[in-house]
């Protein structure tokens, strides 16, 4: 019987890091309609930067594990693959993926063509070559298997057997991944291979979109099998499986033009590659719990070959143009969130046209598309169109005025003129919250909320400190921004101080966690509270209120953000720039994430809007 063979160097130590490398496609005129020039560009062989949309004169640098700039070839990208083949032999699994947004080269370097064939037919080939030099030695035989498969729609469709229907995932005891009914042919050659491969190929799904004449609309996944069995007694067996897979792109819908089935498929892909950049963060991630492999198709099929004791790598595919400039932030942000800003200029031909007019520009079609659809459930993405449907309503709800909304306001702009006599405003808002008897209770909790913004008045008030998108003019702002990010891999060549950086970092963020829970401390004056304000509330009453919250924020217009409480013009677009390179705010907290949203002015935040959701 096939055994699990696990590679162990120490009690629950996870012993295998995702290992990322990014290939840049070369720069292609004819994807450059306005020839803006590159606005990423490598700058040796471990390390590349992008231009920071924020501010233009700044880029934005990454390190890897490996970079591959525009003059690779696909032998230089096979032999970054090359070293984790042997482990198949041994009876482990491995897995090499292509990452990256549509039209950035994934099955260029997966697939290749006849005269450039990439890392699948020259993975195999080297495959048979380990085993024929294997064979030598006669104590072994070994025999190889392959399955060929694409996830379409969620959906797990045999590439061997077209027309099969979907194929269920399934774990047998000992935790090794199987697909019960899913075709498996031995192979003996790599001719053998290619006669089954190419044709099976030409089933994959794909289609034109914008972006790209034939961009592929599945992930297609081909699995060598390498059983390998003693021939002497006791004949002992071991089962090693490759998985290489050429990912569809993650697609931004808005300038792929979908629409209808397209954008269904989109859907679905960007579900599935949201779920495996989750598993990437977690394997990478010391501190993670639980590894969500469960929660896509791709990342369950994946279970046994990607982390723990399996060997993988991540190829992401990124493209040089400035149209592509958010694919790449985003692609380059899920490889690896140990970024760096540096103050340092690109040059100037290629920041100067287009960078600080993006954000604006695409946060503003985000509305009429309803987002690039990286949504991290298959239930958000249901509420995603459930959200699309309704979204006057939800407009019309944040933005009818109501007499909380008064009452906030009133508070608002008590702390925003910090000239104002305080007993004076406090007495404006009582008699407001007089006549309104019926929102008494809601009041109450009001007061309480002034009450712990009495320490806030020492700040600036939120519309007035909201900070301008180019405010990177130093080094320690650059840091603290990124604090939001949690490093993905720890880059031995940084210098020491930028590591020191990356830790204040994680510090930062976990001040930020506390603080949301936190009930800040009497001031000494009044209005105070020495419990949670949300423990008043009724738990399913603030939860509707939570989920209200964050349908906006991940769904609303700039408009509708605008409609939030204590979220102005700039705040809003923002949250819309966040969106746009993140995805969907998976909870209320990740509002942090956002440039200037402290953990204290999300705390404020919450309960202006609380109360705002329950007083209509
Ligand atoms: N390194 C490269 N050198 C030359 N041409 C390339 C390279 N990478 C990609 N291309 C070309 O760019 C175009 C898009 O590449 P490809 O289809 O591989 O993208 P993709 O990421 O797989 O897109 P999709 O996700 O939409 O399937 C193709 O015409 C391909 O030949």
């Amino acid at each position: 019987m096939a055994q699990r063979v696990t590679v162990s160097d120490g009690a629950n130590k996870k012993t295998s890091r995702v290992r990322v490398a990014v290939r840049l496609r070369p720069y292609m005129g004819t994807q450059d309609e306005k020839d803006e020039g590159p606005c990423v560009r490598g700058l040796d062989s471990q390390n590349l930067e992008i231009v920071n949309w924020r501010n233009a004169t700044e880029t934005v640098k990454y390190h890897f594990d490996a970079f591959h700039g525009e003059q690779t070839t696909q032998q230089d990208i096979f032999l970054t693959v090359k070293p984790i083949l042997p482990h198949v032999l041994n009876g482990q699994n491995a897995s090499v993926f292509a990452y990256g947004p549509t039209g950035a080269g994934k099955t260029h370097t997966m697939m290749g063509s006849s005269d450039q064939p990439g890392v699948i037919p020259r993975a195999v080939r080297e495959v048979f070559k380990m085993v024929k030099a294997k064979n030598g030695d006669k104590a072994w035989d070994h025999s190889i298997g392959m399955s060929y498969l694409e996830i379409y729609n969620e959906k797990v469709l045999d590439l061997l057997s077209p027309g099969s229907q979907d194929l269920p995932i399934r774990e047998d005891k000992d935790k090794n991944i199987l697909i019960p009914g899913l075709t498996r042919t031995t192979i003996t050659s790599f001719s053998d291979f290619d006669k089954h491969f190419v044709p099976a190929s030409l089933n994959r799904t794909t289609a034109s979109t914008k972006l790209n004449q034939r961009s592929s609309r599945s992930h297609a996944v081909l699995l060598l099998k390498v059983v390998r069995t003693q021939i002497a007694p006791p004949h002992r067996q071991q089962t090693g499986k490759l998985y290489l897979i050429d990912l569809a792109g993650s697609e931004d819908n808005r300038r792929t033009g979908n629409q209808g089935i397209r954008l269904k498929e989109s859907g679905a892909i960007n579900l599935s590659l949201f779920t495996l950049s989750k598993v990437v963060d977690s394997l990478n991630s010391s501190t993670a719990v639980r590894v969500p492999y469960r929660d896509s198709k791709l990342t369950r099929l994946l279970q046994d070959s990607l982390g723990g004791s399996a060997h993988s790598v991540m190829i992401t595919n990124i493209a040089p143009e400035y149209k592509y400039y958010f694919d790449t932030f985003g692609a380059l942000n899920f490889a690896s969130k140990s970024k760096l800003v540096v103050n340092k200029p690109f040059t100037c031909e290629t920041v100067a046209v287009a960078v600080p007019v993006l954000p604006v520009k695409r946060a503003r079609d985000g509305h009429e598309t309803g987002g690039s659809g990286t949504e991290p459930q298959k239930k958000k993405l249901r509420d995603e169109r459930k959200t699309e449907q309704d979204s006057s309503p939800s407009s019309a709800h944040f933005h009818s005025p109501s007499v909380m909304e008064r009452l906030l306001a009133l508070e608002k702009l008590m702390m925003n003129s910090r000239d104002k006599d305080l007993a004076e405003s406090r007495k404006e808002l009582q008699e407001h919250k007089e006549k309104q008897r019926p929102f008494e209770s809601k009041a109450m909790l009001f007061n309480r909320v002034g009450g712990e913004r009495s320490g806030v008045n020492k700040e600036p008030a939120f519309k007035n400190s909201v900070a301008p998108l180019q405010r990177k003019t130093s080094a320690s702002k650059g840091i603290k921004q990124q604090a939001v990010v949690q490093p993905l891999q720890v880059n031995q060549l940084q210098p020491l101080q930028q590591l020191a950086d990356v830790k204040k970092q994680s510090v930062c963020v976990k001040k930020k966690e506390k603080l949301f829970t936190q009930v800040e401390p009497p001031d000494g004056k009044e209005n105070f509270i020495e419990v949670s304000w949300e423990n008043q509330l009724e738990e399913s009453v603030l939860e509707g209120s939570r989920q209200k919250i964050l349908q906006v924020l991940n769904s609303g217009s700039l408009k509708e953000l605008k409609g939030l409480q204590q979220i102005g013009d700039k705040k809003a677009k923002l949250i819309l720039g966040w969106r746009k390179i993140h995805g969907h705010f998976e909870k209320l907290d990740d509002l942090v994430k956002v440039e200037g949203m402290t953990g204290k002015r999300y705390s404020s935040f919450m309960k202006a809007n609380i109360l705002s959701v329950m007083g209509k």
